[in-house]
C-alpha cells in the first residue's frame, strides 16, 4: 500500500496527478481549501479505482498560512492512511501584469502560497520519510521558474524559489533514499490558467505561445513518471527539454546519460535561446509601439 498526498489536488494539474496516482493503485489525500471542490474532485478521482480497498481522503487547509495547522492535518491523514510516501506540492496560484500594475500585496501573497505553501507540507512529512528511509517530494514550479518573462515579476520569483529549496533539500536527504523532483510545465489548460488569462498582458500571451498549451492529464502523466523514477528534473515537450538542459546549473543529475546530454547540447541550446530572447524583446518592443500609437490616436479623436 502506498499513500500519496497532493496539495492543490482539487483542480487542474493537481487533480490529474491524483487521478494518475490512483490509477496506479495508491491511496490519496487531496489537500486544498474549498471543501466543495475537494468533494467533487474526490468523486472524479474515485472513478479510476483499480481495487476496492483504495481510499481518497480530503483535507481542507490553507497550505500557506499556519505551519502548525498544516502539520496537524497531515499528521491526522497519516494516522488514517499510513505514512505519506510521495508528497506532491502542486497548490499554487498565479498573477500576471506589468510590475507597476501588480498590487504590492500580491508579491507577498504569491511567495506565501507558491513557496511557503510548498515548504510547510514538505516540512510536515520529511521526518517520517527520513525515519523510513524512503520517499518522494515533488515541487510543481513552471517554465516561468526557469526564465523570467514580461508580466511575471510577481509569479516567476515564487517559482524560482522552489528550485533553490529543491536543490538544497535534495543534498540533505539523498542519503536517506528520498528523491526530490521539480516540474516545470508550460501553459496548461486548467481553471487556474483561465483565471490568469483574464488579466494577462498581450506581451505575456504572445511570449508564452512559443511553447503552446498542454493538457493537464498529459502534464500529470509526465510528472508522476518522473517523480516515481526519482528524476530531479521534470519537463514537458521539446521547449521544456531545452530549457531544462540549458538551466541545469548545479542541479543534481539523475543519470550519466542526462549529464552527457547537458554537456553536449549546452552550446547549441544557448544559441537557440539567444534567438528566442531576441524574438521576445521584439514582441515587447512591438507591443509598446502599438500601445503608444493607439494612445496618440485616442488623443487626436
Ligand atoms: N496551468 C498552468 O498553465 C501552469 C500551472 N503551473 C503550476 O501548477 C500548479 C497548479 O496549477 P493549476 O492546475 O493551473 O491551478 P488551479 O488554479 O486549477 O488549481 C489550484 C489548486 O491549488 C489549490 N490551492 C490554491 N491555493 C491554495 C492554498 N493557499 N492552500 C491550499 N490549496 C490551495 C486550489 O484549491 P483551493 O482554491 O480550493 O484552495 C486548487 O486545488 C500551480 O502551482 C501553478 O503555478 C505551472 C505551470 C503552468
Ligand atoms: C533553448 C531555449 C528554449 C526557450 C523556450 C522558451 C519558451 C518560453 C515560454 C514560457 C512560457 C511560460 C509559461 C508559464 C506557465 C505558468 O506557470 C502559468 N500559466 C501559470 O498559470
Amino acid at each position: 500500500m502506498s499513500c500519496k498526498s497532493v496539495t492543490g489536488g482539487s483542480s487542474g494539474i493537481g487533480k490529474c496527478i491524483a487521478v494518475e496516482c490512483y490509477r496506479q493503485g495508491a491511496f490519496i489525500t487531496l489537500v486544498a481549501r474549498d471543501e466543495v471542490k475537494l468533494l467533487q474532485a474526490k468523486k472524479e478521482v474515485e472513478k479510476f479505482a483499480i481495487n476496492d480497498k483504495q481510499v481518497v481522503l480530503c483535507i481542507s487547509v490553507d497550505v500557506s498560512s499556519d505551519y502548525s495547522q498544516v502539520e496537524s492535518v497531515i499528521k491526522q491523514a497519516q494516522e488514517k492512511l499510513g505514512p505519506v510516501d510521495m508528497l506532491v506540492n502542486c497548490a499554487g496560484t498565479s498573477i500576471s501584469g506589468k510590475f507597476e500594475d501588480v498590487e504590492v500585496d500580491r508579491f507577498k501573497k504569491l511567495m506565501e502560497v507558491n513557496y511557503l505553501g510548498s515548504v510547510y507540507p514538505t516540512r510536515a512529512v520529511i521526518t517520517t520519510m527520513k525515519e523510513r528511509r524512503m520517499g518522494r517530494i515533488m515541487f510543481v514550479s513552471s517554465q516561468a521558474g526557469q526564465i523570467g518573462l514580461f508580466g511575471y515579476t510577481a509569479y516567476s520569483p515564487s517559482k524560482f524559489a522552489l528550485r533553490g529549496l529543491a536543490e538544497s533539500l535534495q543534498m540533505e536527504i539523498k542519503p536517506y533514499n528520498i528523491y526530490v523532483t521539480v516540474a516545470y510545465p508550460p501553459d496548461t489548460d486548467t481553471p487556474g490558467l483561465a483565471e490568469e488569462n483574464k488579466t494577462k498582458p498581450l506581451e505575456t500571451k504572445l511570449i508564452a505561445e512559443t511553447s503552446g498549451v498542454c493538457q493537464p492529464d498529459q502534464v500529470a502523466k509526465i510528472i508522476v513518471r518522473d517523480a516515481v523514477q526519482g528524476n530531479f528534473n521534470s519537463s514537458v515537450g521539446p521547449d521544456g527539454y531545452m530549457l531544462s538542459a540549458l538551466t541545469c546549473g548545479m542541479s543534481p543529475v539523475t543519470s550519466i546519460t542526462e549529464g552527457l546530454q547537458q554537456i553536449v547540447t549546452m552550446g547549441l541550446f544557448r544559441t537557440i535561446a539567444l534567438f528566442y530572447l531576441g524574438s521576445f524583446d521584439s514582441i515587447v518592443r512591438r507591443c509598446m509601439i502599438q500601445r503608444e500609437q493607439s494612445k496618440a490616436a485616442d488623443k487626436r479623436e
